[in-house]
């Protein structure tokens, strides 16, 4: 699993047992990380007037030293900046020993036009914020083509968070796999293009490590993503409902219907209440509309058609009652197989979280999807959005246990956790989903995966990932209406990759374990 996320911690528990394990010493490792950068800037900057590699005190800076005797090796114009020497008998004083060229003071460093800037001063050993002078030098260099190694210095690999400042880099080369830095914000941000570099360590030494943690991309669901076979009816498709709206906010809901239909239910039934129905029908036609306005009439809708999900929450305001009739129906309907929170649906809980969370975790109760962007995070654990000193990663970790539900925490750079700690990473967003209404599509399309059978963490990661891949498909212009469409270029591709994943389980290849 190649797409695994490591934090620091973890990444050098890797390298240690990658170096017990042998073949490859610590040395063999940075050298292979050196000539990783190094070749890098060879390709892509092999033009420049000059290259400056400023090297840190530990093995961060070790890789420096290796790509400025490799650059220098190859004909390029080099300097060298140190600040403080590396630790005796460290990887990083074998690498400043064998490096060819001599390092000049880190304080005497001033960026010239034309070069290009080998960040190596810190990588995942960052602890603590930059001085005023790395400060000083990371300001001077945000405008210049910097090449980070590892990670931005300054970057936390943690948690994405910037201490003090950070180095603003063009491309980021890091060994192994990402760090949680490299795509959280505003870490992220600062990384430019992330190149993940093989420095000889196995995969199998990796999973060893058993990281909770991956990077969003189809490769961690496909197994799951669902495919109609030639005996589906409509409703073996999955049938979702999604509660409406009063008369001045419907649009939210049928948003979330058409999310539903186009990522393959096959069957969505909007629930209106009767001041609603009117301009519910006058904008729907393949959607099936059921009035309700009473926990009666919701009640006899799920015991007549069983669907197999709901969304719950956009559009329908705030209120306390919204939330009630949720508990209510919760208390009441017996084996709805799943339910998406979104919007309000999740703000009305504020200041009375833990009745949601009770429900969820009652026996029977159906298995959960809590959408929240920040300001509905916050809403709903005030004291875990709180926490100054955990990533966006730990946080929707924390709420994900707490609650019992898979939790998507949106924003641009949205993390899917399970309640068993498993989470992911999502690297595809894109600003173009900043328009009103788009979390009323993902929550539909997310509704609609569980519908067709998707296990809760995955459907709900794939739910963003595709939501991303159509709007940065569509491209600009994008509104919320356009994204039920604009998924069908998305699903066209998924399917063929399903159904070739199939192929390889039937052959016993990877494995289609869920992880929520
Ligand atoms: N054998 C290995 O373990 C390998 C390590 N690699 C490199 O090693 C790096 C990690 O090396 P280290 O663990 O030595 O960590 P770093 O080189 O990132 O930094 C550690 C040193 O910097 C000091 N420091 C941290 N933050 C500071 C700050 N803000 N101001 C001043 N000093 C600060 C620490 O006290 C420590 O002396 C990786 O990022 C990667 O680049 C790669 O060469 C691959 C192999
Ligand atoms: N700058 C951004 N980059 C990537 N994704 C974004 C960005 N801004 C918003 N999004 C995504 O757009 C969606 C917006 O959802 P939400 O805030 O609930 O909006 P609404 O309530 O209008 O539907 C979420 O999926 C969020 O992750
Ligand atoms: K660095």
């Amino acid at each position: 699993m190649a797409h695994e996320i490591l934090t620091p911690a973890e990444m050098a528990l890797v390298d240690r047992a990658a170096i017990e394990g042998g073949p490859l010493s610590g040395i063999d490792l940075m050298h292979n990380a050196g000539h990783a950068v190094a070749a890098l800037i060879l390709e892509r900057f092999s033009g420049a007037a000059k290259v400056d590699v400023l090297c840190g005190p530990g093995n961060n800076g070790g890789d420096g030293y290796v790509v400025a005797g490799l650059l220098s090796d190859a004909g390029m114009n080099v300097a060298l900046y140190a600040q403080g020497r590396p630790r005796v008998g460290s990887d990083a004083a074998i690498a400043a020993r064998e490096c060819p060229i001599q390092p000049q003071p880190l304080a005497d460093y001033e960026p010239e036009a034309g070069s290009v800037i080998v960040d190596a001063l810190f990588g995942a050993g960052l602890s603590k914020p930059l001085s005023h002078e790395l400060c000083r030098i990371a300001e001077a260099t945000s405008s210049r083509t910097v090449v980070a190694v590892d990670l931005p210095s300054g970057v936390s690999g943690e948690t994405g968070v910037i201490l003090g400042a950070a180095f603003r880099a063009a491309i980021t080369v890091t060994f192994t796999r990402k760090k949680p830095g490299h795509l959280l914000l505003p870490g992220r941000d600062f990384c430019g293009e992330v190149v993940v570099a093989d420095i000889g360590i196995g995969d199998r030494t990796v999973a060893a490590i058993g990281s909770a943690c991956v990077e969003n991309t189809p490769a961690a669901w496909i197994g799951h993503f669902p495919a109609p076979n030639i005996n589906s009816y409509k409703y073996s498709r999955g049938h979702v409902g999604v509660f409406s709206g009063g008369p001045a906010a419907t649009g939210a809901a049928r948003l979330a219907a058409m999310g539903a239909a186009r990522i393959g239910a096959g069957a969505v039934t909007l629930l209106s209440p009767s001041a609603s129905t009117a301009i519910n029908a006058a904008h729907l036609t393949s959607i099936i509309l059921r009035e309700a306005d009473t926990l009666e009439e919701v009640l006899a809708f799920l015991e007549a058609r069983r669907p197999h999900s709901l969304v719950y929450g956009p559009g329908l305001g705030a209120e306390a009652d919204a939330g009630d009739f949720l508990l209510a129906m919760l208390a009441k309907a017996g084996g709805l197989p799943s339910l998406v929170l979104d919007a309000d649906g999740l703000s009305t809980f504020a200041g009375r979280p833990e009745l949601l969370f009770d429900a969820l975790h009652r026996d029977g109760a159906p298995a959960t999807v809590l959408s929240p962007h920040e300001g509905e995070f916050r809403r709903l654990f005030p004291d875990i959005a709180g926490e100054s000193q955990i990533s966006k990663l730990e946080k929707a970790r924390a709420a994900a246990k707490r609650s019992g539900a898979v939790i998507i925490y949106k924003g641009p750079d949205t993390v899917i956790a399970a309640p068993s700690g498993y989470a992911a990473i999502n690297g595809n967003g894109t600003p173009l989903l900043a328009t009103a209404g788009s979390g009323d599509v993902l929550s539909g399309i997310c509704a609609g995966l569980l519908a067709q059978g998707m296990p809760p963490f995955e459907a709900a990661c794939a739910a963003v990932w595709a939501h991303a891949d159509a709007a940065l498909r569509f491209g600009p212009g994008l509104i919320a209406e356009d994204l039920p469409l604009a998924l069908l270029p998305t699903i066209r591709e998924l399917l063929p990759a399903r159904q070739a994943e199939r192929w390889n389980t039937v052959f016993g290849k990877p494995d289609a374990q869920t992880k929520g």
